[in-house]
């Protein structure tokens, strides 16, 4: 053990992994050591084998993972399922082997049944027909859960599990088909308000429902997790069913979540749909009793979060533009989907 424990946050560049990493430096008990994707593959075990033996982590966040809206993991799912297996696979294996005994995996709400009674409680997991959008992804984030679960009941180790709901904020993924929803829209409602043009399309019937949770609260929620005692988090949850939930508690249709995109960009034009593309699970809004029950709630409101997500977006265009000296490059267009997959800079400014 360090002085200060060492906390390897792998995924630091994307949205979660970097917001952690901000609550975490923001905190300042811990020594932060992080890898970008082209300095640490996660899918090739040998390299995260000698990761983990030379560098004396005490802790792991699990926020690496292949991660994309409706149509990417529709359109790739034999990458979203390999890439999630193995990096999961390799980071909780070598992790333990290195003696690593406190770790948080990053799962899903896309984990429950497609159809499952809402809110969505933690024991619904495995009883029923997943969505077929993002099955494949759903199978990796349920096999991790069990990864962690099944060292835990095997070794020893106290590896949790944390199922968000949809998230957004600075730092987003923008890219025009890979992304999530709300990323997606900021940048079309901003490219329509820009180009004066008179509609813009969202994609689906409007109808599905979605919870969305600020980033900045899913970070706070994945330390306040990781730093339960450990009688709290066995006394809250089954050895066989270990993950918690994380969410608002509240959801909006994509028809409203528009009309407010809409309203934080200030754009005056109509708003369409199409109902050629799909519109996926139709609601999936968690129960999130049992975190509140352990002492954690969510605390910013979608409108106020959609205002700083759209300052996170505007910064980022900043970054492109070269206009912003604060901008690291992230090397985004170095991954293995080709330079397609999705904007090469990001930016998740505190
Ligand atoms: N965003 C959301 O709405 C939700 C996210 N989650 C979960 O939260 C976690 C974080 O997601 P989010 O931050 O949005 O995702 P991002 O895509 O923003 O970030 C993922 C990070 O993981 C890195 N990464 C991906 N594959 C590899 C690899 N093979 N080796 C090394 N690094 C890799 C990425 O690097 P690079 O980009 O360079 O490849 C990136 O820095 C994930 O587990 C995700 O499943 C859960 C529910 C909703
Ligand atoms: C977090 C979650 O993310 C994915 O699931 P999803 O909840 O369906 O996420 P999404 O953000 O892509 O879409 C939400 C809704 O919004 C509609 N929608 C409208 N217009 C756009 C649009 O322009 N882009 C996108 N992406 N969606 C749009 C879209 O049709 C859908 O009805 C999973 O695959 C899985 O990875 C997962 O866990």
């Amino acid at each position: 053990m360090h002085d200060k424990p060492r906390i390897y946050v792998a995924g630091h560049r994307g949205l979660v992994g970097s917001a952690i990493v901000r609550a975490l430096r923001a905190a300042d008990t811990a020594e932060i050591v992080t890898r970008s994707h082209d300095e640490l593959e996660l899918t090739d075990q040998v390299l995260v084998r000698e990761f983990f033996r030379s560098e004396g982590i005490d802790q792991v966040y699990l926020a690496a993972a292949r991660v994309g809206g409706i149509h990417a993991n529709n359109s790739y799912p034999a990458e979203f399922i390999y890439d999630n297996l193995m990096v999961q696979a390799n980071v909780v294996h070598e992790a333990w082997r290195a003696g690593v005994r406190k770790l948080l995996f990053l799962g899903s709400s896309c984990i429950y049944p497609r159809l499952a009674a809402q809110p969505i409680r933690e024991e619904y997991l495995m009883n029923g027909m997943l969505e077929p959008t993002n099955e494949p992804y759903a199978m990796a984030k349920i096999a991790g859960i069990k990864l962690c679960e099944s060292y835990n009941r095997q070794y020893g180790t106290d590896y949790r599990s944390v199922m968000p709901t949809n998230l957004y904020g600075p730092g987003d993924n923008y890219h025009p088909e890979n992304s999530h929803v709300i990323p997606a829209l900021l940048r079309r409602f901003h490219e329509a308000k820009t180009s004066a043009a008179p509609e813009v399309v969202i994609w689906g019937s409007g109808k599905p429902m979605r919870e969305f949770l600020y980033v900045d609260d899913m970070a706070a929620a994945s330390v306040h997790v990781m730093e339960l005692a450990p009688g709290a988090y066995a006394a809250a949850t089954d050895p066989m069913h270990s993950h918690i939930n994380v969410g608002t508690g509240q959801d909006v249709t994509i028809a409203e979540l528009a009309r407010l995109v809409g309203e934080t960009v200030g754009y005056g034009g109509d708003i369409v749909f199409d109902a050629s593309k799909p519109d996926g699970t139709p609601r999936k809004l968690l129960d999130v009793s049992k975190l509140a029950a352990l002492g954690w709630r969510a605390s910013t409101p979608l409108a106020e979060g959609l205002q700083r997500a759209y300052l996170g977006y505007l910064a980022h265009l900043s970054c492109e533009a070269g206009l912003d000296a604060r901008c690291e490059m992230d090397n985004r267009t170095d991954g293995a989907s080709g330079p397609e997959w999705r904007i090469s800079t990001r930016t998740a400014h505190a």
